[in-house]
């Protein structure tokens, strides 16, 4: 479980972008975030992922309250979360096999990397989760030579590999058409459900945020308006939020 306690954060040149936000996210949820763009949402997650200075405020994290741990104590919970970048974050010249395994980096031994060579557990792991994400045909494809949606779907499984149990993802399905949004959030539903995994999301498209998560946020002049489980929203919640 983790907690957000009077979040506060006010950048360098004096905007208080988030006022005192106190939220709660159970495991296993699937929060979406939504918000009018510039309402905060990139900063609550990367707050949320601690790659942003807290200006006041709590994070509790299963107990543990993350905004007062040293450096290397932060640096080894952070293995526990994994962030997605509106564009995933690969290397385009490798196939998607090689990126998931990639998210081993830290696990893998030194001589491992030298040869380049998986340890064959790691191998079947990683098609394993390829398989998930629906892309086991397209393994051995370069990268560069994916979809947006699919480079997404790699992204994800390469989160999983490195064994994250919470994936926050910055509008994931920012540009794609809508079939592989669809997807795309499908998956992150699918590893939600199957593995365990808490999933907290901006978006900006309402219909996906009611169709798949579990809990909606909205966020609107650095407050939240909106906390409740996932529904359709109410006219006047879609005023409160946009
Ligand atoms: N590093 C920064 N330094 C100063 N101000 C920033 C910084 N990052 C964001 N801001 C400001 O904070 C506000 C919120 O930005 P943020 O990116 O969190 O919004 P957002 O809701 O994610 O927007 P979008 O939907 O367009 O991505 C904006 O006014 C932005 O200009």
């Amino acid at each position: 479980m983790i907690s957000i306690r009077n979040l506060t954060k006010q950048y360098e040149s004096g905007q208080e972008v988030l006022k005192q936000i106190s939220l709660q996210i159970d495991d296993g949820d699937f929060v979406a975030l939504l918000g009018v763009s510039g309402s905060g949402k990139s900063t609550i997650l990367r707050c949320l992922t601690m790659q942003e200075k807290w200006t006041k405020g709590q994070l509790i994290y299963n107990g543990e309250d993350v905004t007062a741990m040293n450096l290397l104590q932060r640096l080894k919970l952070r293995t526990e979360w994994a962030y997605l970048h509106e564009k995933p974050q690969l290397n385009p010249n490798k196939s998607a096999l090689k990126n998931v395994l990639s998210g081993r980096f830290f696990e893998t031994p030194l001589w491992r990397k030298i040869i380049g060579k998986p340890a064959m557990d790691e191998h079947m792991l990683a098609m394993d989760l390829l398989e998930k994400v629906g892309m086991l045909d397209k393994a051995h494809e370069r990268v560069s030579k994916l979809s947006h949606g699919e480079q997404q779907r790699v992204a994800i499984a390469k989160a999983l590999v490195k064994g994250a149990k919470m994936i926050v993802a910055d509008e994931p399905v920012s540009g794609l058409e809508p079939e592989s949004a669809i997807q795309v959030m499908q998956d992150l539903k699918h590893v939600c459900q199957k593995q365990q995994v808490t999933v907290v999301c901006s978006l900006h498209q309402i219909e996906l945020a009611e169709r798949f998560a579990t809990r909606i946020w909205g966020l609107s002049q650095g407050k939240i308006v909106v906390d409740i489980p996932a529904r359709r929203l109410t006219m006047r919640e879609k005023d409160l939020i946009f």
